[in-house]
């Protein structure tokens, strides 16, 4: 029979061993929300993990009525956050409000006063991780934020532990839940990109503002920080190439499944030789790929180590509990390490911070990758072999060609092809060279494509 669990509050009012950590949660939306109820329904189990208990003492929300419907009448209620960070018994902070206005004046605050901070804003730490990350430093306190990449997936633990013997060669993964919903909702259900969006929103999934998800911003400030993590190089957010899925048409997925591929957006942070790629575009993926079935609002992230070869991390990269599961795990590693010597904490970014690489982020001319293509071209002889004929040239080798019949009287078709890997710069010159042939009739579709092997 399962124990009763004890009420809520009583680790706070009677201390079996020490006095329960206290904690302030700014922002009690869909994802404060969830860590509200996940620390009520297992705070048992979490007690027994973390040493001592951990209570919420105060929410600060905006929406201070909203706030206390769902907290009740223990716990105090606050419409100004820094009602929360003038306390000074709360020891850790979570923020949960998002954006990089008031959320990096509110964490850098909070630092400053000496408490640790949780935070799922991925946003703010792609833009501002360098100042806050030096202030936490400073300062001796923790900014902990699995909940930043991939929701409740245990990526950072994984890169930042799990993964220190290796010298990381890539990272790849589907990164954002309300893109991956809505490209699968497109192909399998058939349903138009504003409705998927709809539903992605009303299920908790998208940014406050959906731009950032269809747009791959969402994704880049993601793969930001696991660049940093993986490679020890300061988050460069403004280095990363951004590309969403607003410009991807029905016929791409039609012709990527007729050749075995499927399409996905991905977030890609790669080591060269010379620097670091970091990019994210939609992608075709072989469909045979652990990754090209990743389906919903589910997350997966590849890694490649020398050492430990190929790993894979898969699960819910959104969404209100499998968001708080995460937020929750760093409110148990910062109670457990907090009276732990600064000096003797996992570093923030995987690599000591006096230890940073100055690898650079490689301009979008210098990736390597290979290439998906659809051109639509007049329908007479010759047009293939002009455009081969500009690949051939270009030193880019042909994977495969894909010619559609001409329908009944139509003077135009279209044209696929596949190529080997290359680099961007040079596949930009050939493109150029193609679009402006008078026998292509319209800007030419390129699609990257990854093998992830
Ligand atoms: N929703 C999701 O699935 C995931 C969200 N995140 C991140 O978690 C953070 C929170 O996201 P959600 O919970 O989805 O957002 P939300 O919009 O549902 O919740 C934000 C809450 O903060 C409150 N708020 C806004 N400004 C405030 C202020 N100045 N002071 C106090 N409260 C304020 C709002 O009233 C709202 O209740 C964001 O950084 C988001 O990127 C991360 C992973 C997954
Ligand atoms: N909007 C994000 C939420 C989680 O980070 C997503 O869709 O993945
Ligand atoms: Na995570």
């Amino acid at each position: 029979m399962k124990p009763d669990p004890a009420p809520f509050f009583d680790l706070m009012k009677e201390p079996t061993e020490m006095k329960a950590i206290q904690v302030g949660l700014l922002g009690i939306g869909t994802v404060g929300g969830g860590v509200f109820e996940v620390l009520r329904r297992n705070q048992t189990e979490i007690q027994r993990r973390a040493g001592r208990g951990i209570a919420i003492a105060a929410v600060a929300d905006l929406d201070q009525e909203r706030a206390r419907r769902l907290v009740g009448d223990a716990v105090p209620v606050f419409g100004d956050a820094r009602a929360v960070l003038a306390n000074p018994d709360i020891d850790i902070v979570i923020e949960l409000i998002g954006g990089v206005g008031v959320a990096r004046a509110l964490v850098l605050e909070a630092i400053a006063a000496g408490k640790h901070v949780v935070t799922a804003n991925k946003a703010l730490l792609a833009v501002h991780g360098t100042e806050i990350f030096q202030a936490a430093q400073q300062r001796g306190v923790m900014v902990a934020f699995e909940a930043a990449v991939a929701g409740g997936i245990p990526i950072i633990k994984a890169l930042r532990e799990g993964l220190t013997a290796n010298r990381i060669q890539w990272v790849a993964g589907i990164i954002n839940g309300t893109t991956n919903f809505i490209l699968s909702e497109m192909r399998d259900k058939g349903l138009d990109f504003a409705t998927a969006l709809a539903q992605a929103q009303q299920l908790g999934y998208a940014e406050a503002d959906p731009r950032n998800d269809i747009e791959g911003i969402d994704a880049a400030h993601k793969a930001t920080i696991l660049s940093a993590i993986a490679f020890g190089i300061p988050v460069q957010f403004e280095r990363a190439y951004v590309e969403g899925i607003t410009r991807l048409a029905a016929s791409d997925f039609k012709y990527a499944e007729q050749l075995g591929y499927r399409i996905k957006l991905l977030g890609i942070a790669k080591r060269q030789a010379s620097g670091i790629e970091l990019r994210v575009h939609p992608c075709l993926v072989p469909a045979k790929r652990l990754l090209a079935n990743v389906e919903g609002a589910m997350n997966a992230v590849m890694v490649q180590g020398d050492a430990v070869g190929t790993t894979l991390y898969y699960g819910k990269g959104a969404g209100s509990e499998p968001t708080a599961s995460a937020v929750i795990a760093d409110l148990v590693d910062v109670t457990r390490l907090h009276t732990a010597d600064p000096q003797n904490r996992v570093p923030h970014l995987a690599f000591q911070p006096d230890a940073l690489s100055e690898l650079p982020i490689l301009p979008m001319s210098a990736v390597q990758t290979s290439y998906y293509l659809r051109l639509c071209v007049a329908d007479q002889a010759g047009v293939l072999a002009q455009v081969t004929g500009i690949l051939a040239a270009a030193e880019i080798s042909i994977d495969a060609v894909l010619q559609r019949e001409a329908e009944q009287g139509a003077a135009q078709t279209e044209l696929i092809i596949l190529t080997h890997q290359t680099r961007e710069g040079a596949m930009d010159a050939a493109l150029a060279q193609m679009q402006a042939l008078p026998t292509v009739l319209a800007p030419i579709v390129r699609i990257r494509k990854e093998e992830l092997a």
